[in-house]
């Protein structure tokens, strides 16, 4: 049986006061029955891994270098994620594929060098309207998944898979339980082919316009291991309704 999780990915919001707020609305209220992560913004971990140290609330970032440490400027290292507390971090996310050109190669050796350096990663899928209106969902989402499944059944038995539909991101617009739990199955059919353990193991999380309203039919499905949560990660009282919904299935 695979434990829920609800992970909270600020993207490229708030303030030292807003991360301090939302941790402090947050940490004390966790229901119990859940893993919860917050993925906070590089700036903020330092103060966010120190505000979280004793607590269940676990620490996570949105991104990290493919390479480890060295001369590349402006990149953010697994082992410097590992120093500020971080236990997960967020790779392949649909806005770094398209604003900043990531292959899905490049997202596997971001999963693996996230693995080599004690991190769990987070690694998001998902197809863009026209993809899904054209038939394409289950295909663009097995075309990104393949370079991360060949990094072999030790290493994938180790991850998180975000299903994201592109069209859902930050719209309101869910995908129905129904089309979330196509694309969960299909994706844990590849993971069965990977191994067993890693279909049994590996949680797929559901993202795009996640509220409190609709996360409680989203996690109740089988397929369904809880949840990556954008603008409602926001709204301490929204976030955690969502994290209990995940406990009450
Ligand atoms: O990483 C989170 C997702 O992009 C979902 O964002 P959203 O909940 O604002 O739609």
């Amino acid at each position: 049986m695979r434990s829920k999780l609800v992970a909270g990915n600020w993207k490229m919001h708030g303030r030292r006061d807003m991360a301090a707020d939302l941790l402090s609305a947050l940490a004390p209220h966790l229901p119990r029955g859940v893993d919860v992560a917050v993925c906070v913004p590089f700036p903020y971990l330092d103060q966010a891994g120190a505000a979280l140290v004793g607590s269940a609330l676990h620490l996570g970032a949105q991104d990290v270098s493919e390479c480890d440490d060295g001369a590349f400027t402006g990149e953010v290292s697994a082992g410097m994620l590992r120093d500020m507390g971080c236990r997960y971090v967020i790779v392949g996310h649909s806005e770094r594929r398209a604003r900043h050109g990531e292959s899905s190669q490049c997202v596997a050796d971001k999963a693996a060098t996230a693995l080599r350096n004690g991190l769990t990663p987070i690694v998001c899928v998902g197809e863009t309207k026209d993809e899904r209106l054209a038939g394409q969902t289950e295909s663009v989402v097995s075309e990104q998944l393949a370079p991360v499944l060949a990094l072999g059944a030790d290493r994938v038995e180790r991850l998180v898979i975000a299903y994201e539909p592109i069209w859902a991101i930050g719209t309101g617009l869910s995908a129905t339980v129904d089309e979330a739990i196509a694309v969960h199955s299909a994706i844990r059919g590849a993971l069965g082919r990977v191994s067993r353990a890693a279909a049994d193991r590996v949680q797929i999380l559901y993202g795009g316009s996640v509220k409190p309203e609709t996360a409680p039919a989203l996690f109740a499905a089988d397929d369904i291991d809880g949840g990556l949560v954008g603008g409602a990660a926001l709204d301490p009282e929204a976030f955690l309704a969502i994290c209990k919904a995940a406990v009450a299935v």
